[in-house]
């Protein structure tokens, strides 16, 4: 069967960088266009080059690209001026891009009360802007703005923005929903209308999220005939964002009827790194990642509840709609509360340990999982905590080193310059065989720099000094901190979740649970090290008058 050809149009470093709080260096934009570009993309949006000088600066030293077409974005001309003079369209112009997206109105109502011009100055516009594009030998796409709710009130002046486009010679009309509003069934009912005029292999689709259907209305505007799919990674964008394309892109993929009537330059083979690509771009935006987004979250393949985890370890299928490792993600059976001895025993194969079904200890990691829970701990979000509490369980819990004490002050300074600034003193005792290893830290917390507080303090003077094990915690990064006053038993307790990374680029979270959030952090802060220091294979301690419980093999992460 021939499969028809799907388009993949992404704007996450134009529509993407319209997301409050984003903000692109021109850097982190080369870094994402490359990513995207070997992914398969067909057009990678980079931009409005002469709106701001980051973009400006992008594109005047533009990424190498081996396959997309890598594409300027601009509006339509202004009514009052030719296309060949106006310095707006000419900055878009002289970025020297193969292939410009230009917007611009279709809704009469915008023409009306935005540009307060008539509706054929509009629709000329729109025509001479394209003629003047093609002449220079651009390939030139019109983003046909407010298309849906223009269509709706005025569909023959819509339509007619189309043809304006078409007959300046646009290769594509990408029909643009752009406050979000419109339903899926409702979005294939307009574009089935547009594609019985204008071939649907020049129809595209452009939604945002504000109803949190995006990604359903691509896909009734492909169901509608439309052939070029415009989003974003993670589904950045303009208010609540675009159609995400880490969700659309494997589902086109792998899910029927796309996956059996279309195909599209990312293959199978790239999904992995899609994910790769969604990591990165929370990486470069300093977000943790979204655990639940489908395909590509940390959760996406994590199964917590007892039944389920019985059932995945007869067979995946059960649970999954599709393999993990087609999307480059990995199952996860964590245990929680919600677990039984199917969720513990999968976790413990995980980390490399073999205990037979019905062994009594499995009953006992279990009771004391829940009980900790009970108490407010939460172990499906701190898998690396609960392997070091199995491992002690089963009596594999290397000791590595003790802390005999610690303390931190925190003390509010106004300095020379009158600021306030509040400046946080951590003192931690170590003993590491035998020997005692005193280290001291400070961190001074700007107003504008809110992280540096005590338990930074605390972890700076927690890993200054440990001994023998100094070189296995020097990469340990520690990149998340949440804090949640919570209840344990009948006391309010604090649970702190702390998730670290290292140069291997391993991800791990630990807990800590105590009355007082230092005491918490200090029992995370000690889990993520203990974990290191398992999983890169430190030896135990040499303890005084204590054999040292052995290390189990450990598979890599
Ligand atoms: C739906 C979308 O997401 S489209 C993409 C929107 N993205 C952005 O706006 C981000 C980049 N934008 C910018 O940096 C700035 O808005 C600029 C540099 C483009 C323009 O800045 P300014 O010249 O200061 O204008 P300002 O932003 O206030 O207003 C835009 C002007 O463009 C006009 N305009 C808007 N859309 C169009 C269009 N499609 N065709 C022609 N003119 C248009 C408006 O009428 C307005 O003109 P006015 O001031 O005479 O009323
Ligand atoms: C062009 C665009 O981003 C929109 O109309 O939503």
């Amino acid at each position: 069967m021939t499969r028809e050809t799907l388009t993949l149009f992404d704007t996450t470093l134009r529509d993407g960088q319209q997301t409050a709080g984003v903000d692109f260096s021109a850097e982190d934009k080369h870094r994402i266009a490359r990513a995207l570009d070997a992914l398969g993309l067909d057009y990678v949006e980079g931009g409005w080059p002469g709106a701001n000088p980051t973009d400006s600066d992008f594109f005047a030293a533009p990424p190498r690209l081996a396959r997309a077409a890598f594409t300027a974005f601009g509006m339509t001309k202004r009514v009052g001026r030719s296309a060949e003079n106006d310095d707006v369209l000419a900055a878009v112009i002289n970025a020297g891009t193969p292939t410009v997206c230009l917007v611009g109105k279709t809704h009469d109502y915008h023409v009306k009360t935005a540009l307060g011009v008539e509706l054929a100055e509009n629709r000329d516009a729109i025509r001479d802007s394209f003629a003047h594009l093609t002449a220079l030998g651009r390939e030139a796409l019109f983003d046909a703005e407010h298309f849906f709710d223009g269509y709706k009130a005025n569909p023959d002046y819509a339509l007619s923005c189309l043809d304006a486009a078409l007959e300046g010679g646009a290769s594509w009309v990408v029909l643009c929903d752009t406050n979000g509003g419109t339903l899926p069934a409702e979005i294939g009912e307009i574009v089935a209308a547009v594609c019985a005029r204008i071939p649907g292999s020049k129809v595209g689709i452009h939604c945002h999220d504000d109803t949190g259907m995006a990604v359903a209305g691509s896909l009734a505007a492909i169901d509608a005939g439309a052939r070029q799919i415009q989003g974003t990674l993670n589904g950045l964008g303009e208010r609540c964002g675009n159609a995400n394309l880490t969700s659309l892109i494997p589902t086109l993929l792998l899910k029927a009827p796309y996956k059996d009537r279309f195909s599209t330059n990312v293959k199978a083979a790239d999904l992995p790194k899609l994910a790769r690509a969604s990591k990165m771009l929370d990486e470069i935006l300093n977000r943790a990642p979204n655990r639940h987004a489908p395909y590509v979250g940390a959760a996406a393949f994590t199964h917590k509840a007892g039944l389920h985890a019985s059932a995945i370890l007869k067979d995946p299928k059960t649970y999954e709609h599709v393999p993990p490792e087609t999307v480059g993600n990995e199952r996860v059976v964590p245990m929680s509360n919600q677990a039984g001895q199917s969720n513990l025993r999968s976790r413990l194969i995980d980390m490399g340990i073999a205990v037979e079904k019905g062994d009594a200890r499995l009953a006992n990691i279990l009771d004391e999982v829940k009980r900790r829970e009970d108490q407010g701990y939460a172990y499906d979000g701190a898998q690396a905590s609960f392997e070091l509490l199995a491992r002690r369980e089963l009596g594999l819990l290397p000791r590595f080193f003790d802390v005999e004490r610690y303390r931190v002050t925190v003390e509010k300074r106004i300095n020379a310059r009158g600021d306030a600034i509040t400046v946080s003193e951590a003192v931690v005792v170590c003993v590491v065989d035998g020997e005692r290893l005193l280290s001291v830290s400070e961190s001074r917390d700007a107003a504008s720099d809110a992280d540096h507080g005590p338990v930074n303090a605390l972890s700076k003077a927690l890993a200054k000094d440990l001994g023998r094990y100094q070189s296995y915690i020097e990469d340990l990064k520690l990149v998340d901190f949440k804090v949640r006053i919570t209840s344990g038993g009948t006391e309010a307790v604090t649970r702190v979740l702390i998730d670290s990374t290292d140069a291997e680029g391993r991800r791990w979270s630990t807990v800590g649970v105590s009355p007082n959030i230092v005491d918490a952090s200090f029992q995370a802060l000690l889990d993520a090290i203990t974990w290191k220091l398992i999983r890169d294979g430190a030896d135990a301690a040499v303890l005084p008058g204590r054999a040292p419980a052995p290390a189990a093999a450990v598979p890599a992460e």
